[in-house]
């Protein structure tokens, strides 16, 4: 099963816990970071993480994962319900993920009841609040089978 993740949070995430805490909780993306590091650890997984405001070095870290990772947990933030061109870089790059919104966008604004990376996710986890990532590194672990590695 997956025996390296790539955990990616976009926009706005590295305000995790700072602001809004009714709709996001106060936990920290350091906080949650810290925690699926010691969770995959613990299962000998290899973890790497990264957040950004920029598409662009979001998708050019999807890119770089290609051949080297066998599991993509991501919450997009706001570029679920814009992105095409990030959907484009994980179809591109073909390798599983599981989405993670934080809150349940679906009990929310109407513009965020779509995803233009839902259809493609190997499972959707929203309004589990932050437990969603372990939740979502668990399923990784344990459910994603790493690709063939190209000869
Ligand atoms: O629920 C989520 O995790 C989500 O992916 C996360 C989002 C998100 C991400 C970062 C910041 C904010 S708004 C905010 C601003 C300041 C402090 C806390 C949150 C929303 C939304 O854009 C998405 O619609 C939903």
């Amino acid at each position: 099963m997956a025996k390296s993740i790539l955990l990616i949070n976009g926009p706005n995430l590295n305000l995790l816990g700072t602001r809004e805490p009714t709709v996001y909780g106060s936990t920290t993306l350091p906080q949650v970071t810290e925690s699926a590091q010691k969770q995959c650890s613990a299962r000998s997984i290899y973890l790497e993480s990264i957040q950004s405001n920029h598409e662009g070095v979001l998708i050019d870290r999807i890119h770089e994962a290609r051949g080297n990772i066998d599991a993509i947990v991501i919450n997009p933030g706001a570029l679920t319900h814009t992105s095409v061109a990030l959907r484009d870089a994980l179809l591109a790059v073909e390798i599983p993920f599981v989405e993670v919104h934080i809150s349940n966008i679906h009990k929310r604004e109407a513009f965020r009841h779509h995803s233009y990376l839902s259809d493609k996710a190997e499972a959707i986890i929203c309004g589990l609040g932050v437990y969603g990532y372990e939740a979502a590194i668990e399923y990784a672990v344990r459910y994603i089978k790493p690709k063939e590695k190209a000869q």
